[in-house]
């Protein structure tokens, strides 16, 4: 009896931290089921102590059946009950029982029929189903997320179970429940379930890659959906972010700071050029860095056989970065194939450098001209890093960390430092479409040892405003090694805890590092105290996480679906540099949420709580807590509509940035890019519309569409393939698409990942 009245939500998947008020709600559900028991065999009402908050104690059935009236949300109310609980023992009810009403000391009760109480028990069950509707009080809840059911049924919702949870019972009768529905059992869950079936649910929470049920009525969903260009959860779409984060900085607001990434997955040719400029410049500051921090003396020697060239030809690109920095412009950023001379030069400072940096190489150069080559190493270093403050995280290793576009918890990321490595990953392993990050080789390290911030973002979306909350609370996660950047095995460099807690710790760490690789942010508080940082330095820490996340949000909000009551939690991963700012290393749209240590046991639940308060309570009730969430930014999307309430729009060229484009092959995918290319948007995510020549008369235009604001409106309600649908103030007439084409489109814009 205990084992089939304990509701599963209590009662599966224990862990050494479980909470043990579960426990007692569940024993309290037991008593109050056996208590009904006696007062319907003894035809006393059931106290009212057990059902005071229940939504139907008002009810006629409320007395009688009050044990029932429970129902789903008798987990919340029980545990309500909890506290309200006066204990009355079991024989003062039989006296007051008998004391009401002393027939019963004679006679044997006659309990209600089975059938009638069956039929009593299922119109209550009714009652409360369409009390619920009429509320929009029905939930789903995909997945293990207990505490996000119990706060719904706290609340008075009642649950739409999903086919897979209590599968036995949901093949089951009603009838065949009802015999053994009791307050907060299994069986009662599923009989309201096999109720609500028929009802929408209101508050989804569900996986990322499940059909968004239930549209029609606009539940609360824990789903934003965008294009997979913008989608920041995503390490592809992250890059995108950062490409479109440069429109929306703003000092103190919003700005991005994160290691420099390319996408080396796609054929993306331009972008494989960058990243190769960008590789040789960091080898050139490599190479200088490495002057800098050496004695000259200990680099020379009469039979080295590196020359001074080498050094020149470091000094020179760092010049050209600085000239370039200083002067950046939109123009700027064509890049410029190399002439053949330059690729040669080019080939000789690399294998030259990469001696010197890797196997210690000597110049052929007197000690005096090496002093000099190391004054001037420090100062390009200490200008191009006064403009170009992400570089100060580079060390002299030119090391990049490669991650697959589209996977989590450390699966397949690899650190590389060769070139030819790199690039030879990333074509071999096509498919998972690498990124390839800048490796911060000189990260914030506490007792010599690599951590990172997990930091928890909520995205809230009403028919008027996107709100962007950030948590006050957050957690440390570290390696279980020592940092060292003589090994690069994942077990020192990636903090993650899905590739830690295969690890044991490393014996001879610092004894102060906490053995389960996590602190709490109290504890890094007090670190930072202990190492005299500033007063104001955590919340400086905490604003950049701030402005890091409204960036990344505002540069994806383009191509973002504005579904009034969407939502979606996010874990976002930070580092920290040597002067404790944060760098935005990813971000997680289904975060793990389990109760893996004492810290993520206090911290996972509490974010889940006040997150129903934000996106259930806050809505009803503008002075309702929203716990340790706070709220960073707020857009009003609506403002980017016109008087005459249409989409406001920016025309203009869309500009090459790259000349001289090598040519693609003809191949079918490559036909279906181009098509995009032409009629939608460009792969860089810009909504440029390159609009095809007008075919009136004289006029020919030849102008790409930036409707950057357009999308906002009109995705509302619609599916991301509606900016194919031809617009009104669309003049020229669009391609039409044939339905495998649309179809590829709809689902390249909006299949979830
Ligand atoms: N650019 C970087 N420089 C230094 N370390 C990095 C960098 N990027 C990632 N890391 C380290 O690698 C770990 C895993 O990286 P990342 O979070 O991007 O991978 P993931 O597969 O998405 O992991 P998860 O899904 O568990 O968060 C990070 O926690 C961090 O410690």
């Amino acid at each position: 009896m205990t084992q089939s009245t304990t509701p599963t939500g209590f009662s599966g998947n224990r862990n050494r931290y479980y909470n043990p008020v579960s426990k007692i709600q569940s024993l309290i559900h037991n008593l109050d089921a056996e208590l009904v028991q006696l007062c319907k065999q003894c035809s006393v009402p059931k106290p009212l102590s057990s059902h005071n908050n229940n939504s139907m104690s008002g009810s006629p059935y409320a007395a009688t059946f009050g044990s029932l009236g429970g129902g789903s949300s008798s987990l919340g109310t029980s545990s309500m009950a909890a506290s309200h609980f006066r204990p009355d023992s079991i024989s003062n009810l039989l006296a007051r029982a008998r004391a009401a009403n002393p027939t019963t000391r004679t006679t044997p009760s006659s309990p209600m029929a089975p059938d009638a109480q069956k039929r009593q028990m299922r119109n209550v069950y009714r009652t409360r189903v369409i009390d619920a509707y009429r509320n929009r009080r029905i939930f789903t809840v995909y997945g293990n997320y207990h505490t996000v059911r119990r706060a719904l049924m706290r609340r008075g919702w009642l649950e739409k179970l999903p086919a897979s949870r209590h599968a036995k019972l949901q093949s089951m009768s009603e009838d065949a429940l009802l015999d053994h529905a009791r307050r907060g059992n299994d069986y009662e869950a599923v009989v309201i379930s096999k109720m609500i079936n028929h009802f929408p649910a209101f508050f989804i929470w569900q996986g990322k890659g499940q059909r968004d049920l239930c549209a029609e009525v606009r539940p609360f969903r824990n789903r934003v959906r965008r294009s997979q260009f913008l989608d920041f959860s995503t390490k592809v779409g992250l890059v995108g972010c950062a490409e479109q984060e440069r429109w929306y900085r703003e000092d103190g607001v919003c700005g991005m700071s994160h290691p420099r990434f390319y996408r080396l997955g796609g054929n993306n040719l331009e972008e494989r050029m960058a990243f190769i400029e960008d590789y040789q410049q960091t080898q050139a500051r490599s190479l200088l860095l490495y002057v800098k921090e050496h004695q000259p003396v200990e680099m020379i020697s009469e039979s080295g056989n590196i020359s001074s060239t080498t050094l020149d030809f470091a000094l020179g690109k760092v010049k050209k970065m600085v000239r370039h920095a200083e002067h950046y412009s939109l123009d700027d950023a064509r890049i410029k194939p190399p002439t053949p001379a330059e690729i040669v030069e080019n080939q000789t400072f690399m294998v030259q450098s990469t001696d010197v940096l890797k196997s210690n190489a000597k110049f052929r150069i007197s000690e005096k001209v090496m002093t000099e080559y190391a004054r001037l190493a420090g100062l390009y270093l200490d200008q191009i890093e006064s403009l170009r403050p992400d570089y100060r995280w580079d060390g002299s290793r030119n090391l990049w960390i490669l991650k697959p576009g589209y996977q989590s918890r450390g699966i397949g990321i690899v650190i590389r430092s060769s070139l030819d490595d790199i690039l030879q990953w990333t074509s071999n392993n096509q498919n998972k479409k690498y990124i390839v990050q800048k490796y911060i080789e000189r990260p914030l390290l506490i007792y010599r040892t690599k951590f990172d911030i997990r930091q928890y973002m909520l995205l809230t979306i009403t028919d008027t405003k996107v709100s962007i909350w950030t948590y006050r609370d957050c957690y440390l996660r570290f390696s279980s090694q020592e940092f060292t950047m003589d090994d690069l095995r994942e077990c020192i460099h990636l903090t993650n805890n899905s590739v830690q807690k295969r690890y044991k710790n490393k014996t001879n760490r610092d004894s102060r590092l906490p053995k389960n690789n996590m602190w709490s942010l109290d504890q890094f508080k007090c670190y930072l105290r202990h190492m005299g940082a500033s007063d104001g330095t955590w919340s400086k820490t905490y604003n950049g996480f701030k402005q890091n996340l409204v960036a990344v949000v505002m540069a994806s909000l383009d191509e973002t679906e504005l579904l009034q009551n969407a939502f979606e939690l996010y874990g976002c991963d930070f580092m920290l540099d040597e002067h404790y700012n944060p760098i935005l290393i990813e971000i997680n749209s289904t975060p793990d949420l389990s109760p893996s240590t004492e810290i993520t046991a206090r911290i996972c639940p509490m974010v889940l709580k006040d997150c129903i308060r934000v996106v259930v309570d806050l809505p009803k009730n503008p002075t309702a807590g929203t716990g340790l969430f706070e709220l960073a930014f707020e857009v009003n999307y609506s403002i980017n509509k016109g008087a005459d309430g249409k989409p406001l729009e920016l025309n203009g060229k869309q500009m090459t940035l790259f000349e001289n484009m090598p040519k693609m092959r003809n191949s079918p995918r490559t036909r279906l890019l181009r098509k995009i290319l032409n009629n939608v948007k460009t792969s860089t995510g810009k909504k440029v519309e390159k609009v095809k020549e007008a075919q009136a008369k004289n006029v020919k235009t030849a102008v790409a569409k930036i409707s950057r604001k357009k999308k906002m409106v009109t995705s509302v309600g619609s599916s991301s393939a509606a900016s194919v649908q031809p617009s009104s103030q669309n003049l020229v007439p669009k391609i039409a698409l044939n339905p495998t084409t649309r179809e590829n489109l709809a689902l390249q814009y909006t299949a979830p990942k």
